[in-house]
């Protein structure tokens, strides 16, 4: 299989950081929570998970160039004031790498100084050249900060294209979240939860319990063909994306169900499975979205058979650095769905904009 390696690489990296992020949800601190210079939350957890996965991905994958772009760096930390919060992280980290394999730590303990330089490898640009790892090391932090839905996100672009996507959710119970659009699955009880959800390219998408505890099961995004019978996603925060706009959509495709509203790249793995059929993301004027947000969710929902695009129908488009090079939000649905969906959004953005200009 393509990219077996890197696949092997990644998939642990993100089970990984997603053991430092429980470990953190279940003793948070007000004290570990900061807040970035754009006002959004940022933890322990959230650096700690992005250093796991830097160190894991450059070990595991030592003779190959390494280029991460993700969501955190170090500033903030090397700022007057910040060394609990660092010593704080690097134990974490430590701690976190020493779980991986008890009889054989990796390396003698890191210091301080190694974990701002891992933070820091996530840096890199992107672009359309070459091969990029891309990291959320947690999406979702306010969900995470609720203790409510967060993702480990890792996917890996080649020549601008996603090849391979790691979604580790792990609060995401193993069985349907909503609505079942796909009466199938697992017959997991409800009260099992992590997830960890891969795709590679041109090899369809895979669950797994995050602790591997059973082996991958390959999965289908919902086959539902009548929107009436599909139920949809958004953000759980209002201030992410425009609840009135998806809601008058839902109205026009004759949805019957609620809107299930819950944090982070968790709705694209919930999708790949089937639980609902549809996802709308319409952000506020002016936010521009980052690849880091949606590139694993992205192929883990295509290799399950679902379609992603933004508002106009048009592919997203990795390959442009950091931003996703787009202003009108990010649909997906089923093929059968997506024709239907795309008028609806049409007609619908079109009636704001004219109730809007009156
Ligand atoms: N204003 C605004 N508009 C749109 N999106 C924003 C905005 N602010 C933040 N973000 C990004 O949203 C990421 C969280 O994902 P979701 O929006 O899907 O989850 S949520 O339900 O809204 O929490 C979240 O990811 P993390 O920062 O990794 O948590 C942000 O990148
Ligand atoms: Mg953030
Ligand atoms: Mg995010
Ligand atoms: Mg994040």
């Amino acid at each position: 299989m393509a990219y077996e390696k890197e696949l092997d690489a990644a998939k642990k990296a993100a089970s990984l950081a997603a053991r430092l992020c429980q470990k953190v949800q279940k003793a948070l601190l007000q004290s570990d929570v900061q807040s970035k210079s754009d006002k959004s939350p940022v933890t322990v957890a959230d650096y700690g998970s992005q250093a796991v996965v830097s160190l894991l991905l450059q070990r595991e994958l030592i003779s190959e160039p390494f280029s991460l772009v993700a969501e955190e760096d170090s500033a903030d930390l090397r700022k007057e004031g910040s060394q609990d919060i660092i010593e704080r992280i690097t134990k974490l980290v430590n701690d976190t790498l020493a779980t991986e394999d008890p009889l054989k730590p990796i390396d003698s303990t890191l210091s301080t100084d190694d974990i701002l330089r891992a933070i820091d490898c996530g840096t890199s640009e992107g672009g359309p050249n070459g091969r990029h790892w891309v990291l959320d090391p947690i999406d979702g932090t306010k969900g995470f900060l609720r203790g409510d839905q967060y993702a480990v996100a890792l996917g890996l672009l080649e020549e601008g294209k996603v090849v391979l996507g790691v979604l580790a959710c792990p609060n995401l119970p193993l069985a349907s979240i909503a609505g079942n659009d796909n009466k199938n699955k697992n017959s997991s009880s409800s009260e099992e939860k992590g997830c960890l959800f891969y795709a590679t390219i041109g090899s369809g998408t895979y669950m797994q319990p995050l602790d591997s505890r059973s082996e991958p099961v390959k999965v289908h995004v919902s086959s539902v063909e009548n929107p009436e019978d599909a139920s949809f996603f958004e953000s759980f925060e209002g201030a992410h994306s425009l609840h009135d706009l998806s809601s008058s959509i839902a109205n026009k495709l004759g949805v019957k169900a609620p809107p299930v509203r819950i944090d982070s790249q968790a709705k694209y793995g919930a999708l790949s499975r089937g639980d609902g059929a549809i996802y709308l993301r319409f952000p506020h004027k002016g936010y521009r979205e980052k690849i880091w947000d949606h590139v694993a969710g992205a192929i883990v929902v295509t290799e399950a058979g679902g379609i992603v695009t933004d508002a106009g129908g048009k592919a997203l488009d990795f390959s442009k650095g950091k931003y996703l090079d787009l202003d009108t939000g990010i649909i997906v649905a089923n093929e059968k769905i997506m024709p239907l969906l795309l008028k609806a959004v049409r007609d619908s953005i079109a009636e704001q904009e004219n109730a809007s200009s009156l």
